[in-house]
This record gives C-alpha cells, structure tokens and sequence, in this order.
C-alpha cells in the first residue's frame, strides 16, 4: 500500500529540523539497515497513532540575502508539490511574519496540495499565543501553534496533517490493480531511453489516474492486453550547483517514487557495474519491502564470452548483498533487447509479492526445516517453533510463535527464510518475519 508523503518547508532558521525530529523520534533509525544513507536526514518513516507516512526534508538553505532565501524557498516548495501529498509549512512566531513567506504561500496555494501551517517557537502560549493570529494572513488556512523544541502542539499539527490522508488523491491508486514500476537509477544509466523505448514498441495511452502534479510523470503502457504504469524517475535533475542538493533531490524522487511503486527496476549502466550508490538506492526498495528486478543496461556496449553473465551477476550480488532475492536482466535500451522479457520478469515479481502459502503447507515446511537443521539454544533453553502463518503480502510477511523470541538468531530466521524460498520461490521480493513469543501451554 502506498504511504503518504510529507514535506516540511519553511524558511531558514524557524525550526524545520528540530520539527523533523520531534516527529521521526530522535534515534537516527531512518534508514540503519540501508547502506551510505545516515549522514543525512533526508526521510524518515514515521507513525502517528494508526497512519504510517514518510517525512521528507527539502533541504536547509543557506541564509545569505533575501533575494537567494526567496529563491532556495521557491525551490523546496517546488520539490515539495511535485512529491509530497502534504506540505507542512513552518513559520517562526518570534521572526513574524515576513515576506518571502506570503511570495511561498503563494505558489503553494496554486499548487492545490494540502497544506498544513505551523507556527513554531511558542513555547508559552500566555507569551506567544496572540501572536499565531497575524498567520492568518498567510492565507492557507488555520495556524497550528508548536514548540518543536519542547515538543508541544506536535500532536495537533500531525492531527491537522492526517485529515488530507484520507481524502488523499490517490484512492484510486488503491483500488487500480494495474502494476506500478518504479524505474530508478542513478542519472545517466538510461532510465529516460527505457521508457521511451517501451513506450515506442507499444500503444502509450495518458494516465487517468486524477488529481496530482506526480501523476504527470506516469506513463502507461500496454503490453499482451496488460496495462502497466511506469513511475518515471529520469530527467528530472534539478539545476542547483550544490552537489549535496541534487542527490538529495534525487534520493527524495526516488523514495516517493518507489513508495507508490509494487516493483521497482533499479537500473544499471552495464560499463561502470554496480556503485555504492546503486546499493543506497537499492537499500530504498529493499526497505519498503518492493519487488526488485536489477535492470544491467547498455548491454550491447560490453565485450562478451559466456561467463560475462555470470561475472556481473556476481558483482552485483555481492554489492547488494542485502538483497539475494532479486532478479536480474541484461538489456539495452538501445537496440531493445531482452525488454520484452522485462514484462515477463514484471508479472513474475509481482505475482511473488502477492503470493499466499497455506498454512498448513508452510507449517509442513518450517517443521521438515527444524528436523533437518536444529533450532539454536542458549543456556539450556532451546528455541521450539509452535506455528507460521502468513499475514500480508506486498511484501510476504509470516508471523512464527516461539517459546522464546531471543533465542530466534538471525542466523537461523535466515536459514528458514531459504527454506521457504527453495520450497515456494519468492523470486524478486522481500519476505519479512514477525516473531512473536507464546507460551507453551497454550500449545
Ligand atoms: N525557542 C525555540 N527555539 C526553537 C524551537 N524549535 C527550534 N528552535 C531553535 O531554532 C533554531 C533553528 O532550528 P533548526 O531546526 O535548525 O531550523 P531549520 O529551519 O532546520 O534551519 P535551516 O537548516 O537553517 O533551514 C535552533 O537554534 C533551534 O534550537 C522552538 O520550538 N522554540
Ligand atoms: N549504447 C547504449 N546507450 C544507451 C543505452 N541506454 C541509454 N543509452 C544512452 O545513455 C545516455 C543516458 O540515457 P538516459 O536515458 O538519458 O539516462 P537516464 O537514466 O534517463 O538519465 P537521467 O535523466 O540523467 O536520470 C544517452 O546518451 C542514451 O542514448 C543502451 O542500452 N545502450
């Protein structure tokens, strides 16, 4: 299912980064299991009571004149319509109201999204509460008074954020069962000349799907009767001259785009092999749980034998190595070789992510595993496996009782998760475990 997106934007200075971590908790847990993405806050997944969402931060700017603050402003709230279903813009109560915000508030309300005002630094509402009432003015609606830094207000402003939810443009992103591919790569690689040669060998029919800026970007294409809507990534570099900006921007497209995507393509160039950076962007989709066919472009650039296959498949596995599930294809945009395979590969993955194993035959499964392999035990106690069943898919999640939950090692979940792959497949998708512990009368 595909989760919210929100942006925080706002001016220098007012608190966006305090605000991003009152609300994504302070642990930096964004994205620990995914390599080279810590450094930086760019997104986080967050809950609020019952609703799961993505924060994303724009970016801070760099407080130079007023003129380059309006600039960088216009910039982050452009990133923002175009990937975020709701925008959370930040004033500062102490700065007032100043004009670069009304010029934001401006382009904000043309955009039609969701906008939610918050008006930080009221630490004391006996102090500060009169004066929330001048960003009115801004015109987008009612002020929500905060203290980031104290964390007041945060649960009414997440409250104020969760309505737009609902009434979220892309219901209907729900109830369509056409796949949704996400192409990502890093730029450069050919995603742009994937889609326009897909796009080329088959009748291209606009998105339907109403409402958003995002939605632009979709394109549909038909192959066997099959619609599949293609979440374009490519071509949208942004002009700025700060390197960290750029790949922030792309890792923000990236994230949002994988979001509303069942399988993503991560495409790579063939001549350079497989980078750190396809790992990070890689690490996007295996966390979100999505169906992952790496995608080797440019095939038709590289000198063969008959292990050259083989090699790169190699390369790639051990750089990814979080992720051996996925599936791999050699391509080239250029001459379209092997696209017509990649459908096949797509229903494949996807019919993966929507797999569901009876219980009665994945308990089979897991009891032959545990005879063939005995489950671990520590200081006399040993790990008993009562029962599996699975409860989601997209991706296949099984929850397993267990006597004692610490005793399930990671090592051992991962020799169950083989077995279950050797029995049923799971090509090209994550499975996740819940391990919950039971008591054994219950037996
Ligand atoms: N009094 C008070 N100070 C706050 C509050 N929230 C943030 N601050 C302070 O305001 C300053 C700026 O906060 P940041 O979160 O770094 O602001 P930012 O908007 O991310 O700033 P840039 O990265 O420059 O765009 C810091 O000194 C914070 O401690 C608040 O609720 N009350
Ligand atoms: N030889 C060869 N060249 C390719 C192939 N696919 C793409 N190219 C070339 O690689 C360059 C980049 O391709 P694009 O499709 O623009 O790459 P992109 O990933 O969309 O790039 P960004 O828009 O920057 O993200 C172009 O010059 C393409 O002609 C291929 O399969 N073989």
């Amino acid at each position: 299912m595909s989760k919210p997106v929100v942006a925080i934007i706002g001016r220098p200075n007012v608190g966006k980064s305090t605000l991003f971590n009152a609300i994504a908790g302070e642990p930096i847990s964004i994205v620990k299991d995914t390599p080279g993405v810590t450094r930086d806050r760019i997104y986080a997944d967050c809950t609020w009571l019952d609703m799961n969402f993505t924060l994303i931060d724009t970016g801070g700017i760099e407080p130079e004149s007023s003129d380059v603050i309006l600039s960088q402003m216009r910039e982050q709230a452009e990133i923002a319509i175009e990937t975020a279903d709701v925008i959370v813009f930040i004033t500062d109560v102490r700065q007032g109201l100043v004009d670069s915000d009304s010029k934001v508030c401006d382009m904000l309300r043309k955009s039609r999204k969701p906008v939610v005002l918050a008006v930080n630094k009221v630490d004391s509402i006996a102090k500060f509460g009169n004066d929330v009432y001048e960003f009115y003015n801004l015109g987008i609606g009612d002020p929500v008074a905060i203290s980031a830094a104290s964390r007041l207000g945060i649960g009414d402003l997440l409250d104020a954020v969760a309505v737009h939810f609902k009434s979220k443009g892309n219901e209907s992103e729900e109830d369509d069962d056409r796949p949704r591919i996400a192409i990502v790569g890093k730029p450069n690689v050919g995603k742009s000349s994937i889609i326009n040669r897909l796009t080329g060998q088959n009748r291209v029919i606009v998105s339907d799907i109403a409402g958003t800026t995002r939605d632009a970007i979709d394109t549909v294409v038909v192959n066997n009767r099959q619609e599949y809507v293609f979440i374009d990534t490519a071509g949208l570099r942004r002009k700025s001259k700060v390197k960290e900006d750029i790949e922030r921007y792309s890792i923000i497209r990236t994230v949002t785009a994988v979001e509303r995507a069942d399988v993503v393509i991560l495409v790579i160039d063939a001549r350079e092999g497989v980078t750190e950076q396809d790992a990070k962007i890689a690490g996007i989709a295996h966390d979100r749980g999505k169906g992952i066919i790496v995608a080797v472009n440019k095939w038709d650039l590289i000198e063969k034998n008959n292990k050259t296959v083989y090699e790169y498949t190699n390369d790639i596995k051990r750089v990814l190595s979080f992720m051996p599930y996925a599936e791999f294809i050699f391509i080239s945009a250029l001459s379209g070789q092997r696209l017509q395979k990649l459908f096949e590969l797509i229903d494949i993955v996807r019919e993966n992510q929507t797999l569901r194993i009876q219980t009665g035959v994945l308990n089979e499964i897991i009891s032959e595993a545990t005879v063939m392999q005995q489950p671990p035990s520590d200081k006399g106690k040993r790990l008993k496996i009562f029962y599996a069943t699975q409860v989601a898919v997209k991706p296949p999640t099984f929850v397993i009782f267990v006597n004692i939950k610490q005793l399930m090692h990671f090592s051992y979940q991962r020799y169950l998760e083989n077995k279950i792959r050797e029995a049923f497949g799971f090509k090209g998708t994550s499975i996740r475990f819940i391990i919950r512990e039971r008591k054994e009368e219950n037996k």
